[in-house]
């Protein structure tokens, strides 16, 4: 049996090198997975990056050209080279032993980091250390970058479509058509100037898709709100769900039993929110990894871009905010989960014949529009008040294009005309 200790396992390291020895298209697999500092036994990083040298020269590896290109024979010698190949020999797992040195070197990682964090936030204020920890966990947690081949490529998209893995239906039939639904991997940006409905509106989505069933069944969305409270979203919900005005609802101008008929549809319902303040692209990303490993996430919703921020960040807004919104399509990336974050507009709109909001609209827009896959604008129709256009003004995987919803404002809800 293998000795393993809680960081390293010489022997696991000794018997995947000997297995490349014997077999060097073993390397190309491994490699994917683990680098040279991955081995904890200085010997085993050497003689790793050695082969890697040597292969990637074209040259074939055996332990006679191995310890041919190693410098120091007294540090690496036959014997050493050799007692990797008998270890070796007729053992082929692996995937088994990859992962242990990767579980090993991680692990070592980690506890190096804490120990960092425990030094470099000794003397620190508590508010600080937590933002240290914050920005250096999201360092460790950044993936290796890993190329795939188009094969692959073709056998994940290919098991999506076996699963019948679906775009987001938001339940606007007409930005559905455009869009086809919402994209996994994706930043919608919704903007627009103040009061226009923009929270409403983004709102009203998640209602469709996480309590109206709009997809079949009701998939999971998360709102940060640092806008408005907790409190004040489910007023709106329940206002919308019982085309009640949200102010009788706040009044308490309602009998109890009605808002007890939404029972079914919340406790049915797949929404969470998070109101907390001073959000940051780090704190973000943190908060959806802890919901992604109790379950699933489909939709982000962010209320808005704009109030979030980067701490100690001394530069010009614009920067911040280009850095804000290039973190959140990353953020989308790496998670697979749609984000919509609502953006306000600046007032040049205001200043032109017709009030029509373009792109250079947005605020502080930095790249904004560079980031978003897809950029809708809203505006009030002067002459229609129950009216509201919407404009798709950027749509990285289909057409733009402008369509209209009616807006009862007592509720808060947007419908298809
Ligand atoms: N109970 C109500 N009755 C009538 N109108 C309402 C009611 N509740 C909200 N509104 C109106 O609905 C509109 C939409 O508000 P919403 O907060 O969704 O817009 P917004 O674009 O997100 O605004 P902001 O830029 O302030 O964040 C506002 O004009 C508001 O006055």
């Amino acid at each position: 049996m293998f000795k393993v200790s809680i960081f390293f396992s010489e022997d696991i390291e000794k018997v995947l090198i000997g297995n490349i020895l014997l077999e060097n298209k073993i390397f190309f697999k491994v490699y994917e997975k683990i680098k040279c500092k991955d081995f904890f036994f200085k010997k085993n990083q050497l003689i790793f990056e050695k082969i890697k040298k040597l292969l990637f020269s074209n040259i074939k590896v055996d332990p006679i050209v191995l310890l041919e290109n190693i410098n120091n024979k007294k540090f690496i010698n036959i014997k050493y080279i050799n007692s990797m190949i008998n270890m070796a020999y007729k053992r082929r797992n692996i995937k088994f032993y990859t992962n242990i040195i990767k579980q090993k070197s991680l692990q070592r990682k980690f506890f190096i980091f804490i120990e960092k964090i425990k030094n470099e936030t000794k003397k620190k204020p508590f508010k600080k250390i937590v933002n240290i920890i914050y920005k250096k966990l999201d360092n460790f947690f950044i993936k290796e970058v890993k190329s795939k081949t188009l094969k692959k490529k073709f056998k994940e998209y290919f098991n999506k479509y076996k699963k019948n893995y679906k775009n987001i239906l938001t339940g606007y039939t007409k930005l559905d058509k455009l869009t086809m639904g919402l994209h996994r991997g994706e930043l919608v940006i919704v903007a627009g100037r103040p009061s226009t409905g923009k929270t409403a509106f983004v709102i009203n989505i998640c209602e469709n898709i996480s309590i109206n069933l709009i997809n079949k069944k009701n998939l999971q969305s998360v709102i940060f709100t640092m806008e408005m409270s907790s409190e004040q979203i489910l007023v709106r919900l329940l206002s919308s769900i019982l085309n009640i005005n949200s102010c009788k609802i706040i009044k308490k101008n309602i009998k109890k039993e009605k808002i007890l008929k939404t029972k079914k549809k919340i406790l049915k319902s797949k929404i969470i929110m998070d109101d907390s303040s001073n959000l940051t692209p780090e704190k973000l990303k943190i908060r959806i990894k802890n919901i992604i490993n109790r379950k699933k996430i489909d939709v982000v919703i962010i209320d808005y871009l704009q109030l979030m921020n980067i701490d100690e960040y001394k530069e010009n807004r614009t920067n911040e905010v280009s850095k804000i919104s290039r973190s959140l399509k990353n953020i989308a990336k790496e998670f697979n989960i749609s984000i919509i974050a609502v953006s306000q507009l600046n007032r040049n709109s205001e200043q032109r014949y017709d009030k029509i909001p373009i792109l250079s609209d947005l605020r502080e827009s930095g790249s904004i529009e560079q980031d978003a896959d897809l950029i809708i604008l809203m505006y009030n129709n002067n002459y229609n008040e129950d009216e509201t256009k919407f404009i798709v003004a950027k749509n990285r995987n289909g057409p733009t294009g402008i369509f209209k919803l009616k807006f009862i404002k007592k509720i808060t809800k947007f419908k298809n005309l």
